[in-house]
């Protein structure tokens, strides 16, 4: 059994196709929005919170059934309609165009599928079993969840503009290897947690003197 490969995507200002409008249309769409993408549903029917993103202007509805013009200009295309057979023709149409295809009732014709995400600001854990058990995968994140809390965002937002300044400050590989371990090794994390904000600063300049 071959592995399914992991990528994180940036999606800002990227044409995303959803067609189809139910309940799992919308929690495609959601995801998708939440990365910047510009999202196009092609649905005759869609969610109430779909309608509400639509009259909001974030995304463009086109109200009725998929058409193969629909495809034009996309990056990712995303077939969820409940309609097998539209399902396929969708994933015939991106095949001839070498567009990336998930499809939600056909994990075999995807090209790519969707895992499931636990996201601490930077921080993404993304929990995939190829298709065998989504609702394990829902567990697993749940679990993961509980383990990666809110701290692991803050924590990387000091790492992210630390290393700016350690890669432009400190000049041997060496040197910046071991300050970047002292910081990931050190109760930061705790300290952050615990909300003992003052602390944090001063743990900072202990890693950072040499
Ligand atoms: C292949 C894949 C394609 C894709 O959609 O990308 C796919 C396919 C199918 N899902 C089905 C069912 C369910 N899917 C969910 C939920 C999620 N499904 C997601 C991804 C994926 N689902 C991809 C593989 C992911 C992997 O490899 O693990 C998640 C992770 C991400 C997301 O969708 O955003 C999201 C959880 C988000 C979260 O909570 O974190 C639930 C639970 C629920 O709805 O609460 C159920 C009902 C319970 C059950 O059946 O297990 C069915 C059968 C439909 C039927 O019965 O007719 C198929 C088709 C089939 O298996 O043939
Ligand atoms: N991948 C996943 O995570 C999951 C997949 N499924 C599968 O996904 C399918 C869809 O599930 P729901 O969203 O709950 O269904 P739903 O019945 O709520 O929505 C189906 C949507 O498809 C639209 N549609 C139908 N024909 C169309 C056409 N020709 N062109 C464009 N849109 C069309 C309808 O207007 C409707 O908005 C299910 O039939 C099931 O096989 C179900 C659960 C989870």
């Amino acid at each position: 059994m071959s592995y399914l490969y992991p990528v994180y995507f940036k999606l800002d200002h990227k044409l995303c196709l959803v067609v189809g409008g139910g309940r799992v249309a919308e929690r495609k769409i959601g995801s998708l929005l939440e990365c910047g993408a510009v999202v196009r549903v092609v649905s005759p029917a869609v969610t109430p919170l779909i309608g509400q993103w639509n009259c909001q202007e974030k995304l463009e509805l086109r109200q009725r059934e998929y058409q193969p013009n629909d495809l034009d200009d996309a990056f990712l295309v995303f077939a969820a309609t409940n309609q097998p057979k539209v399902n396929q023709r969708i994933v015939k149409d991106c095949q001839m165009k070498n567009l990336p295809i998930n499809v939600v009732d056909d994990p075999e014709n995807c090209n790519f599928t969707v895992p499931s995400v636990v996201r601490r600001g930077r921080l993404s854990i993304a929990v995939s079993t190829k298709g065998a058990s989504p609702m394990l995968a829902a567990k697993i994140r749940r679990q993961l969840a509980e383990q990666f809390g809110p701290e692991y965002g803050e924590f990387l937002e000091i790492l992210a503009d630390l290393r700016q300044r350690i890669l432009y400050e400190v000049e041997e590989i060496e040197e910046r290897q071991e300050i970047f371990k002292k910081l990931i090794e050190s109760d930061i994390l705790e300290l952050l947690r615990e909300n003992k904000h003052g602390q944090v600063k001063e743990r900072i300049d202990k890693c950072l003197s040499r």
